[in-house]
């Protein structure tokens, strides 16, 4: 018996997410849960025939704990997308508080459950979760994911078409390592499986114009959509896709890596990683080994060019404010 809940669940991301995660074989239990329509959202999921049983949740009668009772694996799309002319940070003021909420509802009636967060920006609210989680008392960073995976996803994709041949996007594995916004998005080309032709590596300009999509990808998306939000349909693949290597990892006995934003604490080998990347951050997007109990292992990031040095050194850099501002964040006090 598996309890899935998504956390803003009638929303751009929240809506595609649900309905991928009552696809789910390994999903028994589906749980929704936003301030707006979430009843609404669950009773129409409810009528596919797959096993998940799914209830909707309002903020009403302490809606937010009743929905994450007793749950195995909470994903947060909740907050607000950005705009043109915005960056993820922007949604700092607004999210974060919706974050430290979230947390606290968690702590109270689902302390043990994986955390996969979705809500922008990744950097700083994946501390924001683990700062109210431990003064909660009940902080796992095994179990505390950010979600990267939609760079991933674009990475294999983008790569697939500069080669000429986009049909074969889902052939590629390429690690993105660093953390979810603009330079932090590192994508690991000289890694990529199967090897990206050296001609276009040695290309500067089409090396470069691959990373800067792969980094910028978002503002692609977000400057098409003009003004009525940002990734979702695409987001919400990347994260069920995610949250089902959780479920596989945690449910089915199965040991997989991918990469995910998570605190460097969390298992063997983040010291290591604190090594390769020359910097004390707490928090890094790093190839993790999941398994029953979360992340198991954190493993090198390996072997790197000096271009991806370089960028490594802008990750870090950007990074390191991020943190600190998740970090601080003290949630403003309830309206009485
Ligand atoms: N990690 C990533 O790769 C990635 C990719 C795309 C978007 N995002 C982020 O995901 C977030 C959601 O994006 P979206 O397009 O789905 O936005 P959206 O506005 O369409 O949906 C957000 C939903 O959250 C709900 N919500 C707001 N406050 C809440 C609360 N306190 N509790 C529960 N639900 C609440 C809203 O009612 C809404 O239904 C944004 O912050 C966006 O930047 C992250
Ligand atoms: O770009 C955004 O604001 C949403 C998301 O982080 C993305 O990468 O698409």
């Amino acid at each position: 018996m598996v309890k899935a809940v998504v956390c803003g669940a009638a929303g751009g991301i929240g809506q595609p997410l649900s309905l991928l995660l009552k696809l789910n074989p390994l999903v028994t239990e589906l749980s929704l849960y936003d301030v707006v329509n979430a009843p609404g959202v669950a009773t129409d999921l409810s009528h596919i025939n797959t096993p998940a049983q799914v209830a909707g949740f309002l903020p009403a009668d302490n809606g937010a704990e009743k929905a994450l009772a007793g749950a195995d694996l909470v994903v947060i799309p909740a907050g607000v997308p950005r705009k043109p002319g915005m960056t993820r940070d922007d949604l700092f003021n607004v999210n974060a508080g919706i974050c430290a909420t979230l947390a606290q509802a968690i702590a109270n009636a689902a302390p043990n459950a994986f955390i996969l967060v979705i809500s922008n920006p990744v950097n700083s609210t994946v501390p924001v979760f683990a700062e109210t989680l431990k003064k909660a008392g009940c902080y796992n960073p095994k179990k505390l994911l950010g979600v990267t995976t939609l760079d991933i996803v674009r990475a294999s994709t983008f790569v697939a078409s500069v080669v000429g041949q986009p049909q074969d996007a889902p052939k590629y594995t390429i690690p993105v390592v660093g953390g979810h916004s603009g330079a932090t998005i590192l994508p690991l080309l000289t890694q990529s499986e199967p090897k990206i032709p050296a001609a276009i590596l040695n290309d500067q300009a089409k090396r470069d114009a691959l990373v800067n999509r792969i980094q910028f990808g978002g503002d692609e998306v977000v400057k098409a959509k003009d003004g009525l939000g940002s990734a979702t349909l695409s987001m919400a693949q990347a994260g069920a896709h995610f949250a089902n290597l959780v479920l596989q990892a945690a449910f089915a006995g199965k040991t997989l890596v991918t990469q995910s934003y998570i605190d460097l604490n969390a298992a063997a080998g983040g010291e290591d990683i604190k090594k390769e990347i020359g910097a004390d951050l707490a928090y890094f997007s790093v190839n993790v080994e999941l398994g029953r109990d979360g992340v198991q292992n954190i493993l090198p990031i390996g072997n790197i060019d000096d271009q991806e040095r370089t960028l490594l050194a802008a990750a870090v850099k950007e990074l390191g404010p991020s943190i600190e501002k998740g970090v601080q964040f003290t949630p403003a006090p309830p309206k009485l």
